[in-house]
């Protein structure tokens, strides 16, 4: 199993080119179930969950040819409408073919993805909302077996706010027969993204960005072309990195339009940020000061920065108090930042972070990708050695982090 080796103590400058989102690109990828036609994607991260995404739609008959960060898709032959435990099991997003392949072939078996370390994460608003769309559902040996000639628009309203659930719902309604008006849908940028997709493969959605989609049903989507919108929580992962170590870093190919909340948090740290069209530069020359924040759905904080910005409070001046209220157990990290001399404890879904002078290296676990994410970072800001372990969590769902923190002047060597 590969770990990262961080020495920590070095100052970050130069540029970062950022990556498309993965959490935008595993639906659209799934959009390409829709249409026997091509939808060509460019800016598709290199990732882990990428690849299994893309063994999961190819073991359907979806035609795939990827050349570096673009991606062909063509659903012209689809035979199987099966995803397998094995691959779901692996990641979540696998649930994301059940509401295209019901919509357009009438059925689908997919595999119930179970819980994960960060929570239960349960899927019974997608199950709920193809219902009220006509879909026969059965939960059999751990799979969803769905079953409808034709799904039929509805009003549906989910219990919470739900990204993946409106992800699923939308690419069902967009084939479904009438309208579908989707209340307390996700606003998420991934969201609006997919949507975007969707209206070019000749969709049609209003309130694009809002929490209420209404959707007319046609009868076939077509062919498009879609440049996957750029990775919000690696652009404020790296922001966090320069917070906790200091430096000038430039992140390139960014969207300064949808990190507003983590612009303003960073702001408060006491980073210097000067936003261009599509770039960020980030300057810091001092310690950072402690933030409090509180996760909720966009455009609140978002959940996956959560871990990032406690490792900046870990070292930061003052204390702080971090409420996650979107997964019950998201404090995988906090453990292993104590480990490296942070001093938070936790009490229920509350994290309260004294500040600390230093951290220093230590070997340490990855449980979870976002917890990994916060461990580089306070490995780079610690005094030492850190050895990062499991570091697979990491490689779902960031392109090739360390090569490009070590462009940029951060001691840190992936071992095979
Ligand atoms: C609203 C939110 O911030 N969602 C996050 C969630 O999306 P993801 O799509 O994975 O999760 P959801 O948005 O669906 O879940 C939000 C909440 O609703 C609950 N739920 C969801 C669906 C369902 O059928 N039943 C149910 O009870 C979940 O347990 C969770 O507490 O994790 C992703 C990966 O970390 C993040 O990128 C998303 O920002
Ligand atoms: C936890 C995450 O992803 P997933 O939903 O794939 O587990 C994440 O993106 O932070």
């Amino acid at each position: 199993m590969d770990k990262l080796q961080i020495v920590g103590g070095k100052r970050l400058q130069g540029e970062i080119a950022i990556s498309g989102a993965k959490n935008a690109a595993l639906p659209i990828l799934c959009a390409g179930l829709l249409t026997a036609q091509d939808v060509k994607l460019t800016n598709v991260p290199h990732l882990h969950d990428v690849k299994t995404m893309l063994k999961l739609l190819a073991q359907t008959g979806l035609s795939v040819e990827q050349d570096g960060e673009s991606v062909t898709l063509n659903g012209a032959n689809i035979n199987n409408l099966v995803a397998p435990y094995e691959m779901v099991k692996t990641m979540r997003a696998s649930i994301l073919v059940l509401g295209p392949l019901l919509a357009r072939f009438g059925e689908a078996k997919v595999s119930l993805p179970g819980g994960c370390a960060i929570g239960s994460r349960p899927v019974d608003q997608h199950i709920k909302g193809l219902r009220q769309m006509g879909a026969e559902i059965s939960i059999e040996g751990g799979y969803i077996h769905a079953k409808c000639a034709r799904l039929k628009g509805a009003r549906i309203h989910t219990d919470m706010i739900t990204v993946t659930g409106t992800e699923n719902l939308l690419m069902a309604a967009a084939l479904a027969e009438g309208e579908t008006v989707l209340e307390n849908a996700a606003r998420e940028p991934e969201v609006t993204d997919l949507a975007h997709l969707l209206v070019k493969m000749g969709a049609k959605i209003d309130g694009i960005g809002t929490d209420r989609l209404v959707i007319q049903g046609v009868n076939e989507l077509k062919g498009a072309s879609h440049g996957v919108i750029s990775d919000r929580i690696e652009a404020g992962t790296f922001l966090c990195a320069v917070a906790a170590t200091g430096g000038d870093i430039v992140l390139t190919r960014t969207r300064t339009d949808i990190l507003d909340v983590a612009l303003d948090k960073l702001r408060e740290m006491g980073v210097e940020l000067t936003l261009g069209e599509n770039t960020i530069r980030a300057r810091m020359d001092k310690r950072p000061r402690a933030v409090s924040f509180r996760t909720t759905e966009y455009p609140g904080f978002p959940t996956d920065m959560q871990a990032q910005f406690m490792a900046v409070d870990a070292i930061a001046e003052g204390a702080s108090r971090v409420t996650e209220t979107i997964f019950e157990n998201r404090f995988m990290h906090v453990q292993e930042l104590n480990r490296l001399g942070a001093a938070i404890e936790i009490d229920g879904n509350t994290a309260f972070i004294q500040g600390v002078d230093r951290l220093v290296g230590a070997p340490v676990m990855a449980t979870d990708l976002r917890a990994s994410a916060s461990l580089v970072i306070a490995g780079m800001a610690a005094q030492g050695t850190t050895l990062i372990d499991r570091i697979y969590h990491l490689d779902r769902g960031y392109d090739q982090m360390e090569v490009k923190l070590s462009a940029v002047g951060a001691d840190i060597v992936r071992i095979k």
